[in-house]
C-alpha cells in the first residue's frame, strides 16, 4: 500500500495531512496513524488530518491526535488544512469546510490563514482557572514562572486529575506580557506532551484572558512557543462570537509511504 501525504505546521504545530477524496486511508486503523505520527518510527507529528470531499462545502477536515485516535477541533490544524487545499486548488483564497465541530470560515493569502472559530457561549472561571470549549475542552491556568515551569509534569497531573474525568482536557499555562499580549504554553490531550503551539488553546486564552478583565482590547497577540498568533472577537449578551484565529500555516515537505 502507497500513502502519498504532506507535512504542514502552524507556528511550530504539526501535521501529517492526506487528501483522502478517494476514501482510500484506513481510518480505523489506531496503530498506523499513530506510527505516522511518531518521531522516530514514524514521519513525526503532533496529529494527522485527512482531507475529504463535501457534498456542498468545498471539503471536510477529520483530524486525529498523535495517539491515533479521532478527536475534537485542532486550530492550527485547521489552518494548515486550508493551505492544502489551496496547494492541491481545492480552494482559492476563500473557503467554508465541515469539520468535526461544525462549519468554519476561512480565507489565506501569503500562507497566513484567519479561521473562524466556533462561538463560546460559557466560561466557567474559578479561583485558580477558566474552563471553556473553543472546538476542543480547555483548562487556562495563569503561571508565574512560565518559561520554567515543567509543562509535561504539570499538565498531565491536571489532565489525569478528577477535574476532567475520563475525557481528560487540554492545559494551557499563560503569563501576562503587556495588556493586550500573552505568553501561552500548552499541553495537549491525544500527544500527552507540550506541544510548541495550540490553536483551539490560545483561542480559550485570549476569551478566558478578556473575560477575566486582563485584557481590554478585542485583538490579542499570544506568544507561542513556535511563533505568534492572533485572536480577534466580538462579545455580547450571548457570549463570545465571530472569533477569528491567525497566523501562518506552512509546508513542510511531501513523501510516501510504502509498505
Ligand atoms: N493542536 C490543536 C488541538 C488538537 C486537539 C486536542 N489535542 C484535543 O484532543 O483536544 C489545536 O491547534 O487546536
Amino acid at each position: 500500500m502507497t500513502i502519498p501525504f504532506s507535512k504542514y505546521q502552524g507556528t511550530g504545530n504539526d501535521f501529517v495531512i492526506i487528501d483522502n477524496r478517494r476514501l482510500f486511508f484506513p481510518k480505523d486503523d489506531t496503530k498506523l496513524i499513530s506510527r505516522l505520527c511518531d518521531r522516530k518510527f514514524g514521519i513525526g507529528a503532533d496529529g494527522l488530518i485527512l482531507l475529504e470531499n463535501h457534498e456542498s462545502l468545498d471539503f471536510t477536515m477529520v483530524y486525529y491526535n498523535a495517539d491515533g485516535h479521532e478527536s475534537s477541533m485542532c486550530g492550527n490544524g485547521g489552518r494548515c488544512i486550508v493551505a492544502f487545499a489551496k496547494a492541491l486548488h481545492v480552494i482559492q483564497s476563500t473557503t467554508l469546510f465541515m469539520a468535526i465541530d461544525g462549519v468554519h470560515e476561512a480565507t489565506i493569502e501569503n500562507e497566513i490563514v484567519h479561521l473562524k472559530m466556533q462561538d463560546v457561549a460559557k466560561i466557567d472561571t474559578k479561583n485558580t482557572y477558566s474552563f471553556l470549549n473553543t472546538g476542543s475542552p480547555h483548562h487556562v491556568e495563569i503561571s508565574e514562572n512560565l518559561s520554567a515551569l515543567d509543562v509535561k509534569t504539570e499538565g498531565a497531573r491536571i489532565r489525569y486529575s478528577d477535574l476532567y474525568g475520563s475525557a481528560g482536557s487540554n492545559i494551557n499555562f499563560v503569563s501576562q506580557k503587556e495588556e493586550n499580549v500573552f505568553a501561552v504554553r500548552t499541553y495537549e490531550r491525544g500527544v500527552e506532551d507540550e506541544t510548541l503551539s495550540c490553536g483551539t488553546g490560545v483561542t480559550a486564552v485570549a476569551l478566558a484572558m478578556h473575560n477575566q478583565g486582563k485584557a481590554t482590547s478585542n485583538r490579542l497577540q499570544l506568544q507561542v512557543e513556535g511563533g505568534e498568533l492572533e485572536v480577534r472577537f466580538e462579545k455580547d449578551d450571548t457570549g463570545y462570537h465571530s472569533i477569528f484565529l491567525i497566523g501562518p500555516a506552512t509546508y513542510v515537505f511531501k513523501g510516501e509511504i510504502t509498505w
